[in-house]
């Protein structure tokens, strides 16, 4: 008897290892991927900018998503970073732990706004809520007056309660208008392409 709960025991270890190093490798090559579009994108001149995007994107979708905002709004582009998600199995355990909070240690922790009417805020969706990193940064800044859209990049669902929680956030800091786009890229191995992913945004945000 013990030795067959020793025997399920261990299937049970190596199917959630392989689970993991399964998971961690394909974000890894889609942050390769999506790291050498971002280098091969065309320079962009931000003068007199009316609009800003600041994301937060751990595999790289949403950072690729944000550019191309950038680009389309002739917007500022500020990237969040956040050191205790980084690619690799540790950083997607501390990721799944700490989804559904809205605390993080970010870089920067605070942008001036003041100059935009428009502030895009984007992230990926943890556990069916925008991930942490993107929460304190609302948290932590002033959105006085301005428009505020958030968008999100997932592969099957997010949770609507944690959007209307979001939104109570930003309006708390002052936004005017708030309002929520998204892409949902499929379940991981039948992913649709960046392209497909950019399309389908523009279908929503003119
Ligand atoms: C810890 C973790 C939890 C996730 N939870 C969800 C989820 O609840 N729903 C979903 O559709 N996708 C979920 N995903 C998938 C990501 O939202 C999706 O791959 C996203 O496009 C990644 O964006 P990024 O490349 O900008 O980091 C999760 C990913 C991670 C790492």
């Amino acid at each position: 008897m013990i030795k067959w709960l020793f025997i399920i025991l261990a299937v049970v270890v190596l199917g959630l290892l392989s689970l993991a190093i399964w998971v961690t490798q394909t974000e890894k090559s889609q942050h390769a991927k999506n790291s050498l579009r971002l280098h091969n994108a065309e320079p962009r001149i931000t003068l007199d900018a009316k609009t800003a995007v600041v994301v937060f994107s751990r595999s790289g979708n949403t950072g690729v998503l944000a550019d191309h905002i950038a680009q389309k709004h002739n917007a500022e582009l500020f990237e969040i970073t956040a050191t205790d998600y980084e690619l690799g199995i540790p950083g997607w355990i501390a990721a799944l732990n700490d989804a559904r909070s809205n605390v993080a240690t970010i870089t920067p922790s605070n942008i001036n706004l003041e100059k935009y009417q428009t502030i895009y805020l984007g992230s990926p969706i943890w556990l069916y809520s925008p991930a942490p990193p993107i929460w304190q940064f609302a948290k932590n800044n002033d959105f006085s007056g301005k428009n505020v859209i958030l968008f999100n990049t997932f592969n099957s669902k997010f949770e609507q309660h944690f959007i209307d929680d979001f939104e109570k956030l930003v309006r708390a800091n002052g936004a005017k208008t708030f309002s929520h786009r998204y892409v949902n890229r499929g379940r991981m191995g039948s992913q649709i392409s960046s392209q497909d992913m950019l399309d389908k945004f523009d279908s929503q945000d003119n």
